[in-house]
């Protein structure tokens, strides 16, 4: 549904006017045609006697409403800018990034605080970020080689989705996730209704905010926002803090130029980021150069190849 254009549009205007709350009755408005015919033709909705009703894979995807509206939501707006400023990529990121609004919607400097204006405009680049966490964590979380580990540190862990999938499989983990102060807000409110006690929240810049003890320190889909010389920085602090024994360990997607581009406009969500996506291997070697010793490297695939990088610090 997210990969072509009639289906993308139709389900994004469907969400925004709450079109599904209103099926059987009263149904769609005349206006709402184009939009019941593409999702009806694309199997998302079908007719009864009562009326239109969503099919039952529609009705599935709806459970989880918020993660589907944030999907569909970055989606467009990737695909909008691939379209529309493609050729500013091809003239540099930074002329890319100016006109871009992909990078207007992650608002980290309004996450800084947590007063209800910095909160709204924190929750919708976190919801997406949460939607895509809910999607890779079963899969990425068996690849974290954290045997053994006792406190894990998660840089940038966001609303503690990875963390709490990593705590599920290690039973004797405990876990801080250190991020923004909005996204930290936003992740005890999400874990509200669901308490990990083994898991906690500690707001501040991981640049100036003194960081927990941990003999395992994770960056999952965070370095690449981070220019080389402030993403090594945060490897060799990493590697500093460690304890004899303890674990790095970065989950990245892969560089752009080592795969093959995945097809359809859901791919413009990480064409977007292609520019700062690195190859495995420079984070490998920038953990080498902070002395630490690589594990084996894995990684597996979801819309893109994730890479994890792991090393430890000798005895
Ligand atoms: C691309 S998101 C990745 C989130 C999460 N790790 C995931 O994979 O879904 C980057 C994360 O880094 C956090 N972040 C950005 N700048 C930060 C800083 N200075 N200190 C701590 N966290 C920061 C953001 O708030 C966000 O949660």
């Amino acid at each position: 549904m997210l990969d072509e254009v009639p289906a993308l549009s139709a389900l994004r205007a469907a969400l925004h006017h709450r079109l599904f709350d209103r099926l059987p009755a009263p149904g769609p408005r005349p206006e709402e045609a184009w939009t019941v015919q593409i999702l009806s033709e694309r199997g998302a909705l079908r007719a009864t006697d009562a009326g239109w009703r969503p099919s039952p894979p529609m009705a599935e995807l709806l459970r989880a409403r918020e993660d589907l509206a944030a999907l569909v939501e970055f989606t467009a707006l990737a695909a909008c800018d691939m379209l529309r400023h493609g050729p500013a990529l091809s003239s540099g990121v930074q002329a890319f990034q100016s006109r871009a609004e992909t990078f207007g919607f992650f608002r980290y400097e309004r996450a800084r605080g947590t007063g209800a204006a910095q909160i709204e405009d924190t929750a919708p680049w976190v919801a997406y970020v949460t939607a895509l966490s809910r999607r890779e964590a079963p899969v990425l979380a068996p690849l974290m080689p954290l045997e053994g580990c006792t406190r894990l540190l998660e840089i940038g862990g966001n609303t503690g989705v990875m963390a709490e999938a990593l705590l599920a499989r290690h039973r004797s983990l405990h876990a801080t996730v250190l991020d923004l102060p909005a996204v930290c807000q936003l992740g005890r409110a999400r874990m509200k209704t669901a308490p990990e006690p083994r898991l906690s929240f500690l707001p501040g810049d991981a640049r100036d905010t003194a960081w927990p003890e941990a003999d395992a320190v994770l960056f999952k889909s965070v370095l690449h926002d981070w220019a080389p010389e402030e993403a090594r920085g945060f490897l060799e602090k990493a590697a500093m803090h460690l304890p004899p024994g303890g674990r790095l360990i970065v989950c990245e997607r892969g560089a752009l130029a080592d795969e093959p581009i995945p097809s359809g406009l859901a791919a413009a969500a990480n064409l977007v980021f292609g520019p700062f996506y690195r190859p495995p291997t420079v984070y490998r070697g920038w953990m080498e150069a902070a002395g630490l010793r690589p594990l084996p490297p894995l990684s597996a695939r979801l819309d893109m190849t994730f890479h994890v990088t792991a090393a430890e610090k000798p005895a």
